[in-house]
This record gives structure tokens, sequence and C-alpha cells, in this order.
């Protein structure tokens, strides 16, 4: 919300260190073993799911990102296949020194099951009759999707993502990743989605579905190996790219530009128009030219019937859960950045409002974002400097409940000095929270106060207590827990809840070894 191109940190972006290409990247492929079973109740055998990795784990596996596709991507998110001119489709944010830092984390992108680009889907082979699929593939949703990946995840021997990252239908696997594993998800950003697809949207791909199955050579589903319904595919894609425009980007890419050719002149293109160029003719204006464009490079890289499967994965998205979004996503445990773009008309920004809303009021900390940008929903594809900006403070931001320390060891100023002393030196800690029956925090005694104490030949537990005492609440970034700190002279602070309630501990320490982590 607060973001602005003159923002002074985006400026610093350009200024700073510019991202780096990964170079020469290759697919790999897991087989999930045994049945997979869908929502719908039917299984699958032999699951294939296509994935690239960018990146190293770390040790304990704790640096891993997934990031989700949208509609008609795939698991080449970033760095160039051999003999590619053009990098994967969201290499502008992953890279090294890019949002995505491949030098800090490891990325993982696979292709969603349904799909065509490696992973299982209506084109795969059907183990039980050896031919494709077709439309005997099962109806398949976005948790399916999710919970092909968690295979996925689990056979690389990651127990949590450090984040999950998409757009458009990859921001609702986003959404969906931390409902159904709400423990395996830290941080998630959603980028131009929604939590409950609209029926706008579902109008939109329906006209899509129909230009596909419209088309004669679909043939019901069945025409691997024959002609392709390209064109029933080539319309859909023209109906669908509006959608990711602007009228804005629209004026400003084409305006009302014709052809060279023609140009204005109406009476060549009447002298000249026969039922074999109508098509041609009546095509003039370049906006009309690059559609055209947009279909037939479309029909050269995407599955017709994988096309009918995931839009339809799409329409029954809903996170909504008895009417109530609040409800559905109550389960939600990640720190969450939800991005939506000005101009996009498709998924408005609207639409990721209300999910902060939802995630706020269950209390999750929830950051709304705008990129303020005239390139309409695929903006998410596009504005790299604003998409590294909110990416990378996002993913670098460490709050207090990121470090501090649950198991922490506690005493009632009721407790006798000696006690004080025997339980620090039990459980090695230099602090001990004072707290009430009800577990308020009333005061501090650390190590050194007993040290004075025992100098003083003080005998009493209640008169070394620190009652001044010094604390942070668990949504506070660790920057606000070091600045108390070190202005205070203090290695240690309570974490307490809203209600005064002592939560964890953080320590000096703690902070320290962040910045063998996160440098
Ligand atoms: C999201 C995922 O997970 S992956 C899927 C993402 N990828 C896609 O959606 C691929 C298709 N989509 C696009 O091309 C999207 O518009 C974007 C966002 C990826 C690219 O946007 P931009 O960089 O603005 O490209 P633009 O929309 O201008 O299209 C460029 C193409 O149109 C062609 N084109 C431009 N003007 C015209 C015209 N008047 N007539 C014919 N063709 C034209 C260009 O030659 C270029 O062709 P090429 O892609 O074959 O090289
Ligand atoms: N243009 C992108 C975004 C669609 O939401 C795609 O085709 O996947």
């Amino acid at each position: 919300m607060e973001f602005s191109a003159q923002n002074s940190s985006y400026n610093n972006y350009f200024s700073g260190k510019k991202g780096q290409s990964l170079g020469i990247v290759r697919s790999m492929n897991y087989e999930i073993p045994g049945i997979f079973r869908l929502e719908s109740g039917k299984t699958l055998t032999h699951v294939r799911i296509e994935y690239e990795m960018y990146g190293k784990m770390n040790e304990d596996k704790s640096n891993v990102i997934l990031i989700c596709h949208a509609l008609t991507g795939d698991a080449h998110a970033a760095g160039f296949h051999e003999g590619d001119k053009k990098p994967g489709w969201w290499d502008i944010v992953i890279g090294p020194n890019k949002a995505f830092d491949t030098e800090k984390y490891c990325i993982i992108c696979s292709n969603v099951i349904g799909g065509c680009k490696g992973s299982t889907g209506p084109s795969s082979i059907n183990p039980e009759t050896g031919k494709p699929y077709g439309i005997s593939f099962p109806i398949i949703t976005i948790a399916d999707m999710v919970n092909a990946q968690k295979k996925l995840i689990e056979h690389l021997g990651v127990k949590q993502l450090y984040a999950v990252a998409g757009g458009s239908m990859g921001g609702m696997q986003v959404l969906q990743w931390t409902v159904s594993y709400p423990e395996m998800v830290k941080k998630a950003i959603a980028i131009a989605t929604t939590a409950s697809t609209t029926p706008q949207q579902i109008a939109f791909g329906a006209i899509g579905r129909k230009a596909i199955t419209d088309d004669p050579k679909w043939n019901g589903g069945d025409y691997y190996g024959k002609e392709i319904p390209a064109q029933g595919l080539a319309l859909a894609r023209m109906i669908g790219h509006i959608t990711y425009l602007s009228d804005a980007s629209m004026q400003k890419k084409f305006g009302r530009a014709q052809l060279a050719e023609t140009g204005q002149d109406l009476s060549k293109i009447s002298s000249e128009t026969s039922s074999e160029t109508f098509s041609d003719s009546f095509s003039n204006f370049q906006v009309e030219s690059y559609l055209n464009h947009q279909g037939d490079t479309f029909t050269k890289r995407f599955d017709a019937n994988s096309y009918l499967y995931i839009t339809k994965a799409v329409d029954f998205f809903d996170l909504s859960k008895n009417g109530s979004l609040i409800e559905g996503l109550s389960g939600v445990k990640a720190k969450y950045l939800v991005i939506a773009i000005t101009s996009d008309w498709l998924y408005p920004p609207y639409q990721s409002q209300e999910i902060v809303s939802a995630l706020t009021a269950n209390g999750v900390d929830a950051r709304y974002e705008e990129i303020r940008s005239q390139y309409g929903h695929d903006a998410f594809l596009l504005e790299e400097g604003q998409l590294n900006y909110l990416i990378r403070s996002f993913l670098s931001q460490v709050l207090v409940s990121d470090i501090m320390s649950p198991n922490f060891y506690s005493i009632s100023r009721d407790e006798t000095l000696e006690n004080a002393s025997m339980l620090m030196v039990k459980k090695k800690v230099n602090h001990l929270p004072v707290v009430s029956e009800d577990g308020k925090l009333e005061g501090i005694v650390t190590s050194w106060d007993i040290t004075k104490a025992v100098a003083c030949k003080i005998t009493e537990l209640d008169e070394i207590i620190t009652r001044d005492v010094k604390y942070v609440y668990a949504g506070e970034k660790i920057e606000v827990a070091s600045s108390i700190m070190e202005d205070y002279s203090i290695s240690a602070l309570p974490v307490i809840d809203s209600e005064n309630r002592v939560i964890g501990m953080v320590t000096s320490e703690s902070i320290s070894a962040l910045i063998g982590r996160y440098s």
C-alpha cells in the first residue's frame, strides 16, 4: 500500500547489485510411488512430477522456497535450457542476487499435475490402457496439485518450506498449501490471485473451453497422434490473453495501428476481399495480428485437454467454508505477503484485500501491497523492479517469533533466591522472567542480579527483581528486539502476548546466529 515507484528503497534496488542469470538449468522428474488419491476419490498410479531446482539446500533444508506456476506455466521458472533464447517464465525474480536469491535459497518449481510439461496429465499414457488418457483423465483440483507437490517436497527430505510463492493460479496453490499443510509453510507470497474463483473468472474459462470442445478436431478429447484442435485452442488463448492485459496496455502497445499492407485503405480491403481472404482482410489491426500470434504460438506449446482440466481446477477453487473465508483460512499459520496489481481486472485488488482481511481476522500476520502497473494481470510476470523489491523485503524480514525460544524457564516472585540461582545453573540460563500464577510478566532476574545479591548479602528474591522489565511482542521485527537490547545493554528479552503473558525468550545469541543464516 505504501509502495511508490519513487520510493527510495525501490530505487536502491536498482543502484545495488543487479541480479544475474542462472545460466543453463535442467529439468528433473520424480514418480510418486504407489497410488495417488485425488480429492474426487479417484486414483492415479505412476504419477510423474517434472521439476527444476536452483541453488543449494542448506544442511537442515530450511532454506527451500517452492514456486508455483500459473495456468499455462511449467517447471522451467528460471535460467536457460540448452539452446533456448528465452529464459524461464520468472527469471526476472529468480537467480543470484534477485529476490528469490539462489545464493541464499534453494528454489524448486514443479509442473502441476494435469499439465502437459512433463507432469502427469491428460496427454500422458494411461498405464492401464497403454494409450493417452484424454478425457478419461480424472478431474483434478488445486488441492490435488498441492498434494502432488507435497509428495515431491517430502521425497526431497524437506520438512518445512521457508516460503511458497506464485501468481494467479500459482497464488491459489500458495493459499491451498497454507490451508492444507499449515505447519509446512513459514512464509507465503500470493500475487494477483483470489481465494474463491468469481463468476466472471469462471465465465472466461467457460468460453475458452467451449472454443476447444466445439472444434471438430477436438474429437471428444481423442486427437493424440492426429491433428490437434488448434483453432479452438488458439481461440481459447486469444480470449484468455485479452484478460491478462489492460485497456491501457493495449492502447500503449497498439493504439489503433493497422498492418502496413492494408492501412486505412477501405476500398482496397473491399475490392480484394474474397471468401478465401475474408479472414485476413478483416484482421487488419495490429491488435488482431498480435492476438493471432499469441493464439498460434500457444498451440505449439500447450495441450488442449490440459487447458480444459486446469481451467476447470481453477473454477472449482474456493477456500471459503460455510460461506466464510475467515473460517476457510482459520488454520493458516504462515506469514503472508499478498500482492495485487492496480490494473488487473481479471483478479482485481479487492480479491487480494479480501484474503488479507480474512487472514488478519484470524490473527495471521498478513501484509497487503500493490504493484502499480498498466500491464494488467500479467504484470506479475513483467514488473521486475517492484516484484524484486516487495518479495526481497518480505523474505528477508525476520520477526521475533521466527527466532524466539518457546521453551523457556520462569520463576514466581515467592520463590527463594537460592532456588532461582539453582534453576539458572541447572538450566544454563542467565535470565529468568518472573511471572504471576497466570503466566503474566512481573519482572526479570538475571545471573548478574544474583551475583550482586550474594555480594550484598541480600537473601530475598523479591528484593532483586527488576520490575521495569523490557519486553517485545512476537510479531515485532527482529530489529526492534535488537535495538532494545543495545539501548539498555541487555542480552535477553521476554516475549509477551497481548495479555502480557510470557510466551518465549529472545536472546542476543539467537539474533547473532541470524547473521550466518540470512546474510
Ligand atoms: C505464468 C506462468 O507460470 S508461465 C506462463 C507465462 N507465459 C505466457 O503466458 C506466455 C505468453 N504470454 C505472454 O507473452 C505475455 O504477454 C508475457 C507477459 C509473458 C509477455 O509480455 P510482453 O513481454 O509484454 O510481450 P508481448 O505481450 O508484447 O508479446 C510479445 C510477442 O508478441 C509478438 N507481437 C507483438 N506485437 C505484435 C503484432 N502487432 N503482431 C503480431 N505479433 C506481435 C512479438 O513478436 C512477441 O512474439 P514472441 O513471444 O513469439 O517472441
Ligand atoms: N499468462 C499467464 C497468466 C495466466 O493467469 C499464463 O498463461 O499462465
